[in-house]
């Protein structure tokens, strides 16, 4: 079972201890149990209690410390594990190729580092009351097997074939389960397509009904998965019901009739059945909840496992504490190719025969779906080359390298996520940082804080000028800017061409630019064109393709 190989294999508690404490709470729960039935038959012939009141409250003692020890410490454990799951997960996501993380989805990740790592640490008190449930039914058919030999052959059989027959049953849940969270993936894409397409769904009544019905029919497709799941359970629930009326009727209308002696010890037999009828419920209502959190722990393996396969790149913590600025004088690509993956006609750019010197001003320009963007994701490294190479100052970048490589650049790309928080970027003064806000005439509406920008609710020109702003304080020798002009107005767009490229430059900046904006051509130092894939060199002295 994937949830218990996970525990196991992740837990940092010691587990004998854990197991031996399990085993005393269980223990002890039987010996009540044994202690209390002795003494009631020991009352019809007098004499002293007082051993068996002693004994009962060291049983309750025991039993007691006992439970305590393992409710907390598993609930503290599973939680540690959870956490260290989670945390893992998104390591791994980190370290993960931009191209396979856009292939996996949004769904899966999300579902397994939020959800599914919920329901498992909902799970931790069902886990320990099952496993403690087992514990006492070994205990009570050692006690069982030391009343009548007999009767607990009888029962170990019945609830063996009803085990059997109980486990086979499961499995029907468990596929419902998992396509129920598959479904749940998609349901939370459709979702996430809601929101972030908002204005165009309140825009158009015919695309909202038609989205919402979309959503509809995903969360109707759960429903279903999750009804047949639940359907099966109360199925299950009933059937260990009736094996339940099973054992008790063989116990007194079978029994019987194998053992002649049987009359002696019927009544200690009949309250050790009763007895165990307790903790089989218990592992009958643990085992669907195990199911569950089954399914969830195999998720998150199987997310594990995709990361897995697109991790190939080493983690390198160093380079986040190096207060270096990375430098370069040559960036070459070589015969550089990539195709998407995925996609109607796997689009593929290259191969690419390109050298970029440091302090160059470059332009690139294109037609729409000509390749521009994913260029300046393979020049970035954040798609890697499916052939050729990239070269930086004569030596090949290799996958050990190449987030050193990546840390070259900056810049704001279309899609670009503006974080309020500076991460990662060494703060200049409040003084200069204000300055900056008042060269990029937005110091009206935001104010730079020691660590954040104070607000980042503005409109798509503002944020691109505060994202533009947060790049300049990376310090990186590289800028990319993804049409950066195109959201802002002529005034603004003037000063970008006329004033920020040129300060770059002569701040020994190497700008790398996607534009249409033909006006201000003269300010690159070189222009390149995209077509279909295929990037060529407008530049009139054109050395370097
Ligand atoms: N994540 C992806 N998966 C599969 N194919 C993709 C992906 N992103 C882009 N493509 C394909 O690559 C082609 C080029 O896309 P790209 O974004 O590089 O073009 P672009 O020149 O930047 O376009 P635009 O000017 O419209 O931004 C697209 O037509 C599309 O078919």
């Amino acid at each position: 079972m994937k949830l218990f190989q996970l525990l196991a294999r992740e837990s940092k508690t010691s587990l004998p201890r854990l197991g031996m404490m399990a085993a005393v709470a269980g223990g002890s729960n039987a010996a009540v149990l044994a202690i209390v039935n002795q003494a009631a038959a020991m009352l019809g012939k007098g004499g002293s209690q007082f051993q068996a009141v002693v004994l009962f409250g060291l049983a309750v003692f025991a039993y007691v410390y006992a439970q305590r020890y393992v409710l907390l410490v598993t609930a503290e454990e599973v939680e540690n594990v959870v956490h260290r799951q989670r945390q893992g997960l998104i390591d791994k996501l980190h370290r993960s190729e931009l191209a396979g993380i856009e292939h996996i989805g949004r769904g899966l990740i999300f579902n397994a580092i939020t959800a599914d790592t919920q329901v498992i640490s909902q799970t931790a008190n069902g886990l320990v009351l099952g496993v403690q449930a087992v514990i006492l039914i070994i205990w009570a058919a050692i006690y069982l097997a030391a009343i009548s030999p007999t009767s607990l052959i009888l029962v170990v059989l019945i609830l063996g074939i009803a085990a059997q027959i109980y486990r086979r049953k499961i499995l029907v849940v468990k596929a419902a389960l998992q396509k129920a969270g598959m479904e749940q993936g998609a349901l939370h894409d459709l979702v996430s397509g809601i929101l972030e397409g908002f204005k165009e769904v309140k825009l158009s009544t015919r695309r909202a009904y038609a989205v919402i019905a979309d959503a509809a029919e995903a969360s109707a497709r759960t429903s279903a998965f999750r009804k047949q799941a639940q359907g099966a359970l109360a199925a299950h629930f009933i059937f260990a019901q009736v094996s339940f009326f099973v054992l008790l009727g063989a116990v007194v209308f079978i029994m019987p009739t194998l053992v002649p002696s049987y009359s002696e010890t019927i009544m200690k037999t009949l309250t050790a059945v009763m007895f165990l009828i307790g903790p089989i419920s218990g592992v009958m209502t643990a085992v669907p909840q195990m199911a569950v959190a089954n399914a969830a722990a195999e998720n998150i393996q199987r997310l594990s496992d995709l990361l897995d396969d697109n991790l190939k790149e080493p983690l390198q913590e160093e380079l986040a504490h190096d207060p270096r600025a990375p430098q370069f004088s040559r960036l070459e690509l070589r015969h550089a190719y990539f195709r998407h993956a995925s996609g109607d006609n796997r689009f593929s750019v290259g191969p690419i025969n390109l050298t970029v010197n440091a302090g160059e001003v470059i332009f690139i320009t294109g037609g729409n779906g000509s390749g521009k963007t994913t260029f300046l994701k393979m020049l970035t490294a954040l798609y890697p080359c499916a052939a050729g190479e990239i070269v930086l100052d004569g030596v090949g970048v290799t996958r050990e390298h190449v987030q050193a490589y990546r840390d070259l650049f900056c810049g704001v790309f279309a899609d670009f996520h503006l974080f309020a928080k500076f991460y990662g970027v060494a703060m200049p003064s409040l003084d200069e940082a204000t300055r900056w806000t008042e060269r990029m005439e937005i110091a009206e509406k935001v104010r730079i804080l020691p660590d954040r920008f104070s607000t980042t609710d503005l409109s798509t020109g503002q944020r691109k000028r505060l994202a533009y702003i947060a790049a300049v304080f990376e310090n990186k020798p590289i800028i990319i800017l993804d049409e950066w002009a195109a959201d802002q107005d002529p005034h603004f767009r003037a000063k970008f061409y006329n004033e920020l490229i040129p300060e770059l430059k002569a701040m020994g900046k190497t700008v790398i630019a996607i534009t249409h904006d033909d006006r201000y051509f003269h300010q690159a130092d070189r222009r390149l064109h995209m077509d279909e894939g295929r990037l060529t060199e407008l530049t009139k002295d054109a050395a370097h393709e």
